[in-house]
């Protein structure tokens, strides 16, 4: 018996739309066997692609959402897969590669067959003109000139005054007695960045900028949807917020009204060295949440991760404090400088092992400018690729028993491209040597005042962070070693 379908229109799309789900589900089979046939043919690095359009951006979101943080993600499928394979996120085909050789050709070839990229929610809170999203021609100009200002003078005053502002900060401890220790070394790092780069030192103004670029950086990760409520939203207001407390910063120096020895100063005028232009405010406001961003919330996370270390590993905090007790005793100099710094060999393997193992960083974006071979792997133009620094990290074949805290392993220098904390080649951190010298100082103030232990041991991670954090912030409680804790 035939059915008239016109005289009946809810049996007819009650049929279309049985029809086109069927379409859809043939359409992915032969997409995926295609693609599996393809993988092996051509030879593209193994991995899922997930479902249709959404790849597996949920499993990335529920990574990002789960208390073993968004690298979780990566590492399932770096054991399932191996040093090289791939997945879809975003809507991107990412693939993440974990072999130091191909750490160093990817990192080493910025501009002609890689370029830096990063997920669109992190490019659209920074800005164009960011350092970490301009283009590779625009990237080289901007990075000439910030780098021209970390100099040894520069670097001289910073370490002296984060020192006083960690005097500061212990001597409060002293009272306190229990305290989590990322957010009072947030505190540190943002102060001290905010003096480099703005000279802004009142409270209540730094209070305000501080919880703004927080939330900035939480969204960093988020669906770049601006819907009310969302995660994004708020830090797209964020953003707005600590543009307009900056331009008043930057009208009043334009207008002379203000003159300070800092990095906007530079910025303002002309860089003779480079024949570049004093800067407009969108390349200024840019630039100076960029280094906010990069340099406070990572440093303060390393110091954090270090703290927790010692705690698990006392025979090298009482070696450390030994050291740096003698040490302190021979330093007749405050605040200490840069020549300091130079008398710590050990603290110096402390800070690079908890690097190490922190990886503050866990993966550097690259897009493929062109097609090309990546591991014995066919790479496809406009593919990301992502050095993953913590798998190399925790690599048994690059560090002898990665999981141990042994500061000692540093004794001799790592193999090429097997120490990736800081990235290495075209976009190595601007800001290195600073965060070191911001490690160490904490260190050798905090060993020479205190002993501690950690009162919340849970090693859970900050949901949506975007540098892996302790979510606990690592809560302390400690009792004086006997030195005195003097404020300059
Ligand atoms: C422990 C603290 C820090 C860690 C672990 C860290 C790590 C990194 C890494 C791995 C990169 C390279 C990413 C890539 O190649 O894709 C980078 C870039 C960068 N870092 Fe840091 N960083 C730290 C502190 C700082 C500080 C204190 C500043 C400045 C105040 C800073 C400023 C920058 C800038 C401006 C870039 C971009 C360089 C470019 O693209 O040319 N960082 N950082």
């Amino acid at each position: 018996m035939m059915v008239d379908f016109l005289s009946h229109p809810p049996l007819l799309l009650f049929h279309l739309l049985s029809l086109s789900l069927i379409a859809c589900v043939v359409l992915w089979v032969l997409k995926n066997l295609t693609g599996t046939w393809a993988t092996r043919v051509a030879n593209y690095p193994p991995g899922s692609r997930g479902i249709p359009w959404i790849g597996e951006t949920l499993a990335f979101v529920a990574a990002n959402n789960g208390s073993k943080g968004f690298y979780d993600f990566v590492a399932t499928r770096h054991i399932r897969y191996g040093n090289c394979f791939k997945t879809s996120i975003h809507g991107e085909t990412h693939v993440f590669v974990s072999s130091i050789e191909a750490a160093g050709a990817i990192l080493n070839c910025d501009s002609i067959d890689f370029s830096k990229r990063y997920i669109r929610s992190i490019a659209e809170l920074l800005g164009d003109h960011s350092l970490l999203c301009a283009s590779h021609e625009q990237h080289k100009l901007i990075r000439r000139r910030i780098s021209n200002l970390f100099t040894v003078d520069s670097m001289a005053s910073s370490i002296n005054m984060f020192d006083e502002l960690t005097i500061k900060t212990l001597c409060s401890w002293k009272q306190k007695g229990n305290v989590v220790v990322f957010n009072e070394a947030l505190k540190a790092t943002f102060t001290a960045i905010c003096k480099m780069v703005i000279s802004l030192e009142e409270e209540d103004k730094l209070e305000m900028l501080r919880k703004d670029v927080f939330e900035v950086s939480e969204a960093m990760l988020s669906f770049p949807l601006k819907l009310l409520g969302t995660r994004y939203y708020r830090g797209v207001k964020a953003r707005r917020r600590i543009d307009d407390s900056l331009r008043k910063i930057i009208a009043s120096r334009r207008k002379g009204l203000e003159r300070h020895e800092d990095f906007l100063q530079c910025f303002l005028v002309r860089d003779e060295s480079l024949h570049d232009d004093p800067w407009t405010d969108a390349q200024i406001l840019d630039n100076i949440l960029t280094l906010i961003i990069a340099g406070q919330i990572t440093t303060a996370s390393a110091i954090a991760w270090m703290v927790k270390y010692l705690d698990e590993n006392q025979e090298v905090q009482e070696r450390l404090r030994a050291l740096h007790l003698d040490l302190a005793l021979k330093l007749s100099h405050f605040p200490l400088g840069l020549e300091a710094l130079n008398e710590m060999p050990y603290a110096c393997k402390i800070v690079k092992e908890s690097l190490r193992m922190a990886t503050i960083v866990s993966w550097f974006p690259r897009v493929a400018l062109k097609d090309c071979q990546i591991g014995g792997f066919q790479i496809k133009k406009g593919w990301i690729v992502n050095v993953d620094a913590r798998s190399i990290h925790y690599d048994p074949t690059v560090y002898d028993d990665p999981i141990k805290f042994n500061p000692s392993r540093f004794d001799e220098d790592p193999k090429l491209y097997s120490f990736l904390a800081f990235g290495t080649g075209g976009r190595t951190c601007l800001g290195m040597n600073l965060a070191k010298a911001m490690m160490l100082v904490f260190l050798h103030r905090l060993v020479i005042t205190f002993r501690w232990k950690v009162t919340d041991p849970d090693s859970s991670l900050e949901k949506w962070a975007m540098f892996p954090r302790l979510r606990s912030g690592c809560p302390i409680h400690v009792t004086g070693v006997g030195a005195e804790c003097k404020l300059p």
